[in-house]
């Protein structure tokens, strides 16, 4: 259970975190939405270290994480797919995806035969370069070098941004795979209703850097959507 109490986070005299509280667990796909600027991105990369929050609580399984480094985040069970993939494009696919053994809980020398499973691409390309690869497949690229960290919780940032409809199916399959059965939890950042409605179990709305609403994704109604993610 990752769980995230009292967050705040300025950029300069912006207050761009405003009190942010969620629980993300329970092998639950949790989607965090909201429009363009309201902090989403930041507060994943404040829940990975890789931006200061001025206060607050970040726990993950009963522990508090807030004052470890990024590393050590990861070491305890985080994996963070950022927007923009963050692939390196001059290594190999299998390169990209050995680099990630490096932080895996409990050690391990290969690549576990899983990520080739749910991605049969990247067995495919392994020896190419990750820089000549498409939208898509870096986008598997980046989602299967975080499985290879054996997470505990997946953070994914907007995976679907840009991605053809049957590579956004693929993810969406994977995704709902890992839950049921690895019971692995995910938080989510979607801006795209059909996929995040398709997915998801559980959601919270950002507005302004607050969460505003939240509830099980059954439950988000239109007045919701008119009123906070329609542009
Ligand atoms: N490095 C930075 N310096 C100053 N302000 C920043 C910085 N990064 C983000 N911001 C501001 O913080 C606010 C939240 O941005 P953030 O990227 O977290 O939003 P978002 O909800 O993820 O949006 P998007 O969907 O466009 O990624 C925005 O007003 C943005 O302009």
């Amino acid at each position: 259970m990752l769980s995230v109490q009292g967050i705040n986070q300025y950029f300069g005299a912006s207050h761009t975190l405003r009190d942010v509280e969620l629980s993300v667990g329970g092998g639950r796909i949790f989607c965090l939405m909201g429009r363009n600027g309201v902090g989403k991105t930041t507060l994943l990369n404040t829940l990975l270290g890789l931006l200061p929050a001025q206060s607050g609580e970040i726990s993950l399984a009963g522990e508090r994480i807030d004052g470890l480094k990024t590393e050590d985040r990861v070491g305890r069970g985080i994996a963070y797919v950022p927007q923009g993939r963050m692939i390196f494009p001059d290594l190999t696919v299998m390169e990209n995806l050995r680099v990630a053994l490096a932080g895996r809980r409990g050690g391990g020398t290969g690549v576990p035969e899983q990520v080739f499973e749910f991605f049969p691409v990247l067995a495919e390309m392994a020896n190419r370069r990750g820089g000549d690869l498409s939208g898509g497949q870096q986008q598997q690229l980046a989602i299967g070098r975080a499985l290879v960290l054996e997470p505990r919780v997946l953070l994914l940032d907007e995976p679907c941004e840009g991605i053809q409809p049957n590579i956004v199916q693929l993810i969406g399959e994977v995704i709902q795979r890992l839950r049921s059965e690895q019971n692995l939890s995910v938080l989510l950042v979607e801006q795209k209703l059909p996929f995040a409605r398709a997915v998801a179990d559980d959601f919270a709305i950002m507005d302004r850097g607050q969460i505003v609403a939240d509830g099980a994704m059954d439950q988000l109604s239109e007045e919701l959507v008119a009123e906070y993610l329609t542009v």
